[in-house]
């Protein structure tokens, strides 16, 4: 339960304080960190001979010295690096460093070269780094980085904020990341992502009554969630059972957008999908998509557009759709409508750029700069608190929000945030967005909840594009390289709910 549990930092120093009052001594939680991440270490680099244990000033570095202690006891080679002036500083890391010293351990301080390793270990900064490193750090850091030795870094590598997933300054690229005790929601998100390479948990004997006053910020999903996330569907369903999607958008120029949101919406299990566009995509729509309905859309936007809002289910709002008077008018009419509505790519600069009342069933699919135009601030800002903005997102326009990039999080009122532990940078690519806008409208027209669709449809999006990198590589990956994926991924794997047995 807890693994999939994400948390703050104050969250954690809750938790810490409280399972150290449990067991009565904090240094026990610092000796079971040491051999965790000793365990570990052996498993990931069972040849490794000489280990350098890059040891901060904190309890970070108090793991550390554990750590280095124990691969002393087994026989490496292994050296403390501590920096200048900067000493083991609370009780329990100079407790740790003593035990180190006092069985023969080699301490030097970092004077610009690394000593011979075969790993090095990150102890310098876990969850207490306040600032973003400079000086000798920031050296260290860049010579860590620089070496091309594995590193395992301790709870968190050093230089990332685990609250929020920012890298305010240098920061350590770690091969594997052991976490303590929970897992950090800064470590599932953003930059971070790029420096934490695979991460562990180690709960060191944590137990339920710990996380009393321990409310999760966010809950990872991963791949292996989703057969229990997805629908099922009934032997005797009917396409009128799986939800009739009308995907609105492709202005000229635009097709593509609203091509791939259409096909998404059909291999997302819609049942029916009406596409209104321009006259002149219909052909290479049909062609495309002989089982998608098109239907030309021109100016003045006439009675037609509102006959398809009427029978349709869920609109899948934006693709393609562009700022000018025939996008503007088709966002106007599908705002008119009672239906839920998945609103995407200029669907959201529409609405940021002249907001008008949402319903709490809408979902808003916005990339860092749709947000930060929705929020009005800078990407920057979105992207510094990701799970903040997203938050933020929310209480604005009081619907489900997907807030897309590395570890996209999704947010809804009332619920607690997920943040999709799945996807790759090969699918920062135009069009991915128009692909989830489709596929998150064919879940919720399935009768999913807005939360749920969203929250089901990012993490199938993000598993497609896993898969179909892992099948022919990142680089090159195309929105359309994920069809044929999500049908695979997006089906349960046992046969259809046989309703003689529901
Ligand atoms: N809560 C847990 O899950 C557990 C925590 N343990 C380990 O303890 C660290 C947190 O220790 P703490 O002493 O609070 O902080 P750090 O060791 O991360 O280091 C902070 C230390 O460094 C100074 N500092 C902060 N920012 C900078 C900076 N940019 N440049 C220089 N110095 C900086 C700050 O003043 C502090 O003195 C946690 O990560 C775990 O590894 C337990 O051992 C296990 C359970
Ligand atoms: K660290």
């Amino acid at each position: 339960m807890h693994d999939a549990a994400l948390h703050s930092v104050t969250a954690l120093r809750t938790l810490e304080a409280n399972a150290a009052r449990r067991l009565g001594d904090a240094a026990v939680l610092m000796r079971r960190a040491g051999q965790a991440g000793w365990h570990l270490l052996l498993a990931r680099w069972p040849q490794a001979m000489h280990i350098v244990v890059a040891c901060g000033p904190g309890n970070n570095g108090g793991d550390g010295h554990e750590l280095a202690r124990l691969a002393q006891a087994a026989g490496r080679r292994v050296t403390v690096l501590q920096l200048p002036g900067q000493a083991p500083g609370s009780d329990l890391a100079r407790e740790a460093a003593a035990r180190f010293l006092e069985a023969g351990g080699e301490v030097k301080v970092f004077d610009g070269a690394l000593p011979v390793a075969d790993v090095i270990v990150d102890a310098l900064f876990g969850i207490g780094l306040s600032r973003a490193l400079d000086g000798e750090g920031a050296r260290l850091v860049d010579a860590v980085n620089a070496a091309s030795i594995p590193v395992l870094a301790l709870d968190c590598p050093s230089g990332v904020d685990a609250s929020t997933g920012t890298v305010p300054g240098p920061a350590v690229i770690a091969d594997d990341t052991l976490e303590f005790l929970a897992r950090k929601a800064g470590l599932a998100t953003g930059a971070a992502l790029d420096r934490v390479g695979r991460t562990h948990l180690a709960d060191l004997g944590v137990e339920a009554v710990d996380f009393a006053g321990v409310e999760p910020v966010a809950t990872c999903l991963v791949a292996s969630d989703l057969p229990d996330l997805l629908p099922q569907r009934r032997r005797d369903s009917h396409k009128g059972h799986n939800g009739r999607v009308l995907c609105v958008g492709g202005d000229h120029g635009h097709g593509g957008a609203i091509v791939l949101a259409s096909e998404a919406a059909l291999r997302g299990g819609a049942g029916l999908v009406d596409v209104a566009t321009r006259a002149a995509h219909v052909p290479a729509l049909l062609s495309r998509l002989p089982e998608a309905m098109a239907h030309a859309i021109a100016m003045p936007v006439t009675g037609h557009l509102a006959d398809l809002l009427a029978t349709c289910d869920v609109v899948a709002l934006g693709p393609g759709l562009g700022q000018a008077d025939w996008g503007r008018a088709l966002f106007a009419a599908a705002l008119a409508t009672r239906h839920p509505r998945v609103i995407d790519a200029d669907g959201l600069n529409l609405l940021a750029a002249g907001p008008v009342p949402l319903a709490v069933d809408d979902i808003l699919t916005p990339h860092p700069g749709e947000a930060a135009r929705l929020l009005g601030c800078t990407v920057a800002q979105v992207q510094s608190d990701r799970l903040g903005a997203a938050g933020r997102l929310v209480e604005r326009w009081g619907c489900t929000v997907v807030l897309k990039g590395a570890g996209t999080v999704v947010a809804a009122p009332e619920r607690t945030a997920r943040i999709i532990a799945a996807g790759n940078p090969g699918m920062a690519v135009g069009g991915m967005g128009d692909v989830l806008c489709g596929l998150v409208a064919a879940l919720r027209g399935q009768g999913l909840g807005a939360f749920e669709a969203a929250c089901l449809g990012a993490l199938l999006h993000a598993a497609a594009g896993d898969a179909a990198a892992a099948s022919d590589g990142a680089r090159g990956l195309l929105p359309s390289d994920l069809m044929p994926w999500l049908r695979r991924l997006g089906n349960p794997s046992q046969s259809p709910q046989d309703p003689r047995h529901a």
